[in-house]
């Protein structure tokens, strides 16, 4: 017997009107099965006298949240449903948008992707102000396939629709109203009986029954469109240069402008069947759903516990981290105290967050009544006078361990027996923080990125006695100060940074060797990282890398590559972009530009390091740079995994890019590992370290893996409370 799916309703109401409603929780995702039984639906009642008008609405206040992403990638199969605009033409445009009835969107919670491409093809859109809309498609590496590169320009204009697209931008149904994307907002209990009113209005001619997809009044004229599109061209290929599903877009929605939009939907078509087996919608959806799995922490967000209420935070260090973090809660509207030790620090620091505020003003990120707000919830202290009713702290002083040491202590003695002791520490393990206090289990990490206002990662460090409600808590804040947080054991560097120092060594026993510091940067930018190693430590500033340094040298002196060349530039006064001189040259605009004298700094280098130089390093190849200062962060990402730091593997991934600018497109450290694949990756790990040494040799996680041929990561650990 023959099974029916049924994922769309038809209910018809004594005024005519037929209310279709998507029913496929809990995001009413518009599979296959959904398309073909929305299909029916639409047909059934135009077929019906009964019928006068149509009302697409979603179940549980949500319209749909557009197509499952998880069948990307996979192989299609040859049934007639899936064939070539099949669903984008023969149902979206033929069926749905050449009904003979009038159709209205009721739109509330998501209209994602093929969501708000079912909606653009409807002759009106009417959505509650909190509604959620977007062509969100370009961030899985594909483009709008139903229509939504030839409705949305006609819809809204072409800058606009560029915009919202390109960038993946989600708006809500207020301001998609201010666009004309939607007709009119109505409140969510009214929702379903403006729709029908509006669908009997366009049946008696009162309201215009429009199809997108022929409508011109918003569409430039062709030589304008032109500018447009390519302006759009030049700001993607700046923006991602690596990719070309942006540009296919563009040249999909070029060809609607010029050929016509039927055209246009062909090319869309056969521009989603090719972009949807791409190696980069492969990477891409992965990375989506490993930064959602980064909410689900075994043992701990199963558990009963709920997050108290934190209220009040104080920040220890008005430094560039400080004042960063600071920035972060108080946009997050908690009350902050900064503090510092000096009269001077303090007012810097101050400056500093109150400059981080204006500039998100001066940007539109905030209005100037939430800065007003913002900056009331601000005070600056250099006692720990009004630390009796904090509830969480987090310490960004410097990167010393004595003097971390003393702060916990003296925290201790102020703060009341519920309040959180976040370090911000990037590598100093926290049990030795720790130390001179009784309240382990009230410590735990809280690594930032730089700058901490703006970069999406906190990596959450547990120790051994880290209780569960003190994680729950700071996951709790982590949501509402908007980043995403990888919950991780407790060893030297963690797993952000720990995965990452090899690929700074890599590139120093490189240049040790004979290889060039600006070739090495090129490289890498060019495979997609923000910037190269040597322009990095240039930024952290050299006292910083030889801090965080020291902690690997004293915790894996076997494996560690130990160079003389940052110290000696050190000496010559020389600490990175602070002094307008590092590995580059600054000037007043802080434009790097690359340094001849730096010569002479490798050259004392290699004669202190004793190391025979390669003639062939000069001439590396961009790949085998790559390669060389990429596979030894693999190979510590694996020995992370290895020793259960970190949960899973793909919170490496998510790591990786957010916390270091590890392409999204290539899925993060361990995806891109196994799409290169284990065995390559350890076979050229021991070749090199038979001529470099134990800095490339392979760890017998990533042997085992590569003899085995199997994934990195495919086993699932409990991240260690070591
Ligand atoms: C052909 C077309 O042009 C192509 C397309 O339509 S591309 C798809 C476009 N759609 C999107 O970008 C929407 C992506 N989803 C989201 O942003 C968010 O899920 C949301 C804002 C809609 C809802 O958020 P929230 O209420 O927090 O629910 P959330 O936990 O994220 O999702 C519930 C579950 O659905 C999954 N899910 C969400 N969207 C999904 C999608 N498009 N495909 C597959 N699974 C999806 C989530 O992973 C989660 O799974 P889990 O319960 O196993 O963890």
């Amino acid at each position: 017997m023959e099974k029916t799916i049924k994922k769309t309703v038809l209910e018809v109401g004594a005024d005519g009107v037929g209310i279709i409603t998507i029913v496929n929780p809990p995001l009413n995702l518009v599979s296959v099965d959904v398309f073909l039984s929305l299909k029916k639906s639409i047909e059934e009642a135009v077929q019906r006298d009964d019928v006068k008008a149509l009302v697409i609405i979603g179940s549980q206040n949500k319209f749909s949240a557009g197509a499952d992403v998880t069948t990307f990638g996979k192989s299609q199969g040859k049934k007639a449903h899936t064939e070539l605009g099949f669903l984008s033409i023969e149902f979206v445009t033929d069926t749905l948008e050449a009904a003979r009835k009038p159709i209205v969107a009721a739109i509330d919670g998501p209209a994602f992707g093929g969501g708000l491409e079912i909606a653009l093809a409807c002759h009106t859109r009417i959505s509650t102000s909190a509604a959620q809309l977007g062509l969100t498609e370009l961030q899985y590496g594909i483009l709008p396939g139903l229509g939504g590169t030839q409705r949305l320009p006609r819809l809204v204009g072409l800058p606009k629709a560029l915009e919202m697209i390109m960038m993946s931008k989600r708006l809500s149904g207020k301001d998609a109203l201010k666009l004309g994307l939607v007709d009119a907002i109505a409140p969510r209990d009214k929702l379903l009986s403006v729709a029908r009113h509006w669908a009997l209005d366009i049946v008696d001619y009162r309201r215009p029954w429009v199809v997108s997809l022929y409508k011109n009044d918003r569409l430039e004229p062709l030589a304008e469109a032109r500018i447009i599109l390519n302006l759009a061209r030049s700001q993607a290929r700046e923006r991602t240069p690596n990719l070309t599903h942006p540009l296919v877009c563009i040249d999909v929605i070029e060809e609607g402008i010029v050929a016509g939009p039927r055209s246009g939907l062909w090319k869309e078509a056969e521009a989603l069947l090719q972009l949807r087996q791409s190696d980069t919608c492969k990477a891409l959806v992965h990375f989506f759903f490993a930064q959602r799995a980064t909410l689900k922490i075994p043992g701990v967000t199963d558990m009963v516990l709920s997050p108290r209420n934190i209220n009040k935070v104080a920040i220890l260090g008005g430094g560039l981290m400080g004042s960063g973090i600071a920035t972060a809660f108080l946009l997050g509207n908690y009350h902050v105290i900064l503090k510092e030790v000096d009269h001077h620090l303090l007012s810097a620091g101050l400056d500093r967050v109150k400059a981080n505020l204006q500039s998100h003003a001066k940007k539109g990120k905030i209005t100037k009544d939430k800065l007003e707000t913002v900056l009331s919830l601000l005070k600056g202290v250099l006692d720990y006078d009004s630390f009796k009713d904090v509830d969480l702290v987090i310490e960004a002083v410097l990167e010393d361990v004595s003097l971390k040491q003393q702060v916990f202590a003296d925290l201790e003695k102020y703060c009341p027996q519920h309040c959180i002791f976040a370090s911000n520490t990037s590598s100093i393990n926290l049990d030795k923080i720790g130390e001179k206090t009784k309240c382990q289990n009230r410590i735990l990490g809280a690594h930032f990125f730089s700058p901490a206002q703006f970069m999406p990662l906190l990596e959450i460090i547990r120790t051994e006695r880290t209780s569960l409600q003190v994680l729950v808590d700071l996951l709790n804040v982590s949501k509402k100060i908007k980043k995403t947080a990888v919950v991780v054991g407790n060893c030297t560097g963690f797993a952000v940074n720990r995965m990452f120092f090899p690929f700074s060594q890599a590139a120093t026993l490189l240049i040790e060797r004979g290889a060039d510091i600006y070739q090495i940067d090129q490289a890498i930018t060019n495979f997609g990282m923000p910037m190269g190693p040597f322009r990095l430590a240039d930024l952290v500033g050299f006292r910083v890398a030889i801090a965080s340094g020291s902690q690997y040298i004293e915790k894996f002196p076997e494996r560690v590559y130990k160079s003389y060349l940052i110290p000696l530039m050190l000496e010559d006064k020389r600490e990175g972009q602070s002094t307008r001189k590092g590995f580059y040259l600054y000037d007043e605009k802080r434009k790097a530009s690359p340094d001849p004298e730096i010569v002479k700094f490798v050259e004392k280098a290699r004669i202190i390091s004793q190391v025979i130089v390669n003639p062939q390093l000069s001439r590396l190849s961009a790949g085998e740079i790559v390669e060389m200062l990429f596979f030894p962060v693999v190979n510590e990402a694996c020995r992370i995994l290895a020793e259960g730091v970190a949960i899973r593997a793909s919170d490496l991934d998510i790591a990786s890019v957010l916390g270091r600018g590890f392409p999204a497109y290539r899925g993060g450290i361990i995806f891109w590992g196994n799409f290169i694949g284990s065995r390559y990756i350890c076979s050229r790990l021991e070749d090199w370290s038979k001529v470099y040494g134990k800095f490339f040799e392979p760890c017998p996680y990533l042997v085992e893996h590569a003899m085995n041929e199997t994934p990195l990561g495919t086993e699932t650990k409990h991240a260690s409370r070591l």
